[in-house]
């Protein structure tokens, strides 16, 4: 009897060692992670000042750092795994939307269409972009460093009220701003006939993007309002389940 009680509370023992470990390499992973996401976003941001004060205009600014964009950005697809895991409490959903369409934004809409590279919409939603990311991962990294200061919580949760809707401005003029070029080229579309018997219209998935923007952005936005609410304010939200 003793030895059986004596071997439970040894079990827990190791599983509690084994939870510590886990949660220790979690925190590790996320602090260099946000580390390097603030650096990426940085150096982009010290590369476009850099850009226009050398060039004094905004053309070609966008060729200058598209490699360097394309790679961090897509990299940010490591968060859909944090939340899948469950080292990140957030849903999959809200994370997933935010990643892809910015990774649609760079690859698929922004990289592939040289003619649109150069649109002021561009660069708005780059400004917009970086200083939201800079933020972001920063809060991350100090917050995980338990020394989180109050300038950097506060900008966390209050910059995106202004940012994300010009962020979505600067998107959706950069798409609209695609789309004859889309329309006029044929680009990434499939017309019948062909071996597959399938057909697909690029430019009618872009206006569909676009218009999915309608239903989307809003419950990201409210979902922001409501982590502002819970961190600034210390109110209480229960989360649905994905
Ligand atoms: C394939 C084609 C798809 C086409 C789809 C088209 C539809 C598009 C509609 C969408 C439009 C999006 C437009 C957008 O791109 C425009 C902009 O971004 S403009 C710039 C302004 N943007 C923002 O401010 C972005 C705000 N969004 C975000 O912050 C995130 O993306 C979001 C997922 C929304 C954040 O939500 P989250 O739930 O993570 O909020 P929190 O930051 O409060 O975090 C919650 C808890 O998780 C911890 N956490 C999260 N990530 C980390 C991490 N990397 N490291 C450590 N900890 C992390 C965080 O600390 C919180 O924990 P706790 O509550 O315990 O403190």
């Amino acid at each position: 009897m003793a030895s059986s009680e004596e071997d439970g509370a040894a079990e827990e023992k190791e599983n509690n060692n084994k939870k510590r470990t886990k949660s220790a390499l979690a925190t590790a992973w996320l602090t260099f992670y946000n580390i390097a996401m603030t650096t990426g976003w940085l150096v982009l941001t010290l590369a476009m000042m850099r850009f226009y004060v050398e060039k004094g205009t905004h053309k070609g600014l966008y060729r200058s750092i598209a490699r360097t964009l394309k790679f961090f950005q897509t990299f940010a697809l490591v968060e859909v795994g944090h939340c899948a895991i469950g080292i990140v409490k957030t849903s999959v959903i809200v994370t997933g939307v935010q990643v892809c369409s910015r990774i649609f934004m760079v690859w698929f809409v922004t990289s592939s269409i040289r003619q649109i590279q150069n649109e002021e919409s561009v660069i708005l939603f780059l400004v917009v972009w970086t200083v939201t990311e800079i933020t972001r991962y920063s809060y991350y990294t100090f917050n995980l460093l338990n020394h989180l200061p109050h300038f950097v919580k506060w900008a966390r949760y209050n910059f995106f009220i202004v940012l994300y809707p010009l962020g979505v401005i600067g998107e959706l003029l950069t798409i609209y701003a695609a789309l004859p070029f889309v329309r006029r080229s044929g680009m990434y579309s499939m017309r019948l006939p062909n071996k597959y018997n399938v057909s697909f219209d690029y430019y009618y998935c872009l206006i569909i993007v676009m218009l999915s923007y309608i239903p989307l952005f809003p419950q990201l936005y409210f979902h922001m309002l409501r982590q502002r609410r819970k961190v600034l304010h210390g109110e209480v939200i229960v989360e649905k389940d994905d």
